[in-house]
C-alpha cells in the first residue's frame, strides 16, 4: 500500500507482535501523555521506555474532555494542556524522536481533534511523522468503517477495542477489522490502576482467541508485575499499562527524577514478562 513516501525503517505494528509470537514474548506497550510535564521530557521518556524493551509505546494527545480516562490521566492531559500542547506541537516532537527509536509508535487520541483537521489531513501528517498504529477510544461505531479505509489508505494501523460488556456478534466484528493488534479493556469504566486484575479477562482472552488470531493487548488497571504475568499467563500477546505509567513522571518533584522512576519502574515490569 503507498506510503506516501515515508521510510520509517520501522517494525509496523503487526509485524512487531508477530515477531514476538515467535519468540514466545509478550510485547509491553507503555502508554505516556504527550506533554506532561513537558514535551522535551516526553521526547527523554519515549527514548527511555524504548531502550528499556518497550515493543509498542501508545502517545496520548492530551485532550480536554477525556470521558475514558480516570483521574491520573485526566490530570496528566490537563498539566499538558495547560503547557500549550497541542496536536501539531505533539506530531512535530514525534517527527524527531521517532527516528531515534526501534519500536513502533501507536497515537491516541480522542475523534475530535482528527475531525477537527480532517480524517486524509490527520492521517496523512501522522503517516509522514512515523507513526504506525492509532487507537481512538470514543470512536462512534458508525464511524469506524470510513476511518478503517482512511487509515489503511495511509498505513496507518487502526486499533480497536472491546470490553468485557461487549457482544460476543459486535467483538467478532471489531476483532476482524482491527489492525496491528485488538485492545481487549480489562475492566468496566476509566483508566486507573487497581489492586486486581479482571479474572473475567482470562474466558474473554480465550473467546477472543477462538474467532480471531489476530494478537490481543490487555490494558486498564495494570500495574504491578504480578498483573503482567497473570495476564501473560493467561495468553494475552500484549500488556498495556498507562496510569502506572504516567504517575512513575508526575509524582517526580524533578522531570530528571521522573525519568529515573521511570526507567526503573520500565524496567521491573520488563523483568516480569515471562516466556509464554
Ligand atoms: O491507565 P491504565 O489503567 O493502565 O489503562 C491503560 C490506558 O491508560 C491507556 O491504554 C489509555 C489511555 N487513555 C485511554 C482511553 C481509553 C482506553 C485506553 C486508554
Amino acid at each position: 500500500m503507498a506510503d506516501h513516501g515515508v521510510v520509517t525503517g520501522k517494525c509496523s505494528v503487526a509485524e512487531t507482535f508477530s515477531r514476538l509470537r515467535e519468540q514466545g514474548k509478550t510485547a509491553f506497550i507503555p502508554f505516556i501523555t504527550a506533554g506532561d510535564p513537558d514535551l522535551a521530557t516526553t521526547s527523554k521518556a519515549l527514548k527511555i521506555l524504548d531502550s528499556c524493551g518497550s515493543d509498542v509505546i501508545e502517545v496520548g494527545v492530551p485532550y480536554s474532555d477525556p470521558l475514558a480516562d480516570g483521574p491520573v490521566i485526566q490530570a496528566s492531559a490537563t498539566r499538558a494542556l495547560k503547557k500549550g500542547t497541542t496536536l501539531d506541537s505533539v506530531i512535530g516532537m514525534l517527527k524527531e524522536v521517532i527516528p531515534e527509536l526501534s519500536c513502533p509508535i501507536v497515537l491516541f487520541t480522542y475523534y475530535n481533534p482528527i475531525l477537527k483537521r480532517g480524517v486524509q489531513n490527520f492521517m496523512a501528517t501522522i503517516r509522514q511523522a512515523g507513526v504506525n498504529g492509532l487507537v481512538i477510544p470514543d470512536l462512534p461505531l458508525e464511524e469506524t468503517v470510513l476511518l478503517r479505509s482512511e487509515a489503511i489508505m495511509h498505513n496507518i494501523e487502526l486499533v480497536l477495542l472491546t470490553t468485557p460488556t461487549t457482544p460476543t456478534e459486535r467483538m467478532i466484528e471489531i476483532a476482524k477489522a482491527s489492525e496491528g493488534f485488538l485492545y481487549l479493556v480489562s475492566a468496566v469504566g476509566v483508566t486507573g490502576a487497581r489492586s486486581n486484575v479482571n479474572l473475567r479477562v482470562e474466558h474473554l482472552l480465550s473467546e477472543i482467541k477462538k474467532v480471531t488470531d489476530k494478537p490481543v493487548a490487555v490494558g486498564f488497571g495494570v500495574s504491578t508485575p504480578e498483573h503482567v504475568k497473570q495476564i501473560a499467563g493467561w495468553g494475552a500477546d500484549g500488556v498495556i499499562i498507562g496510569s502506572a505509567i504516567v504517575r512513575q513522571l508526575c509524582e517526580a518533584s524533578t522531570p530528571e527524577e521522573g525519568l529515573k522512576r521511570l526507567e526503573e519502574y520500565t524496567r521491573n515490569i520488563k523483568a516480569a514478562m515471562p516466556l509464554r
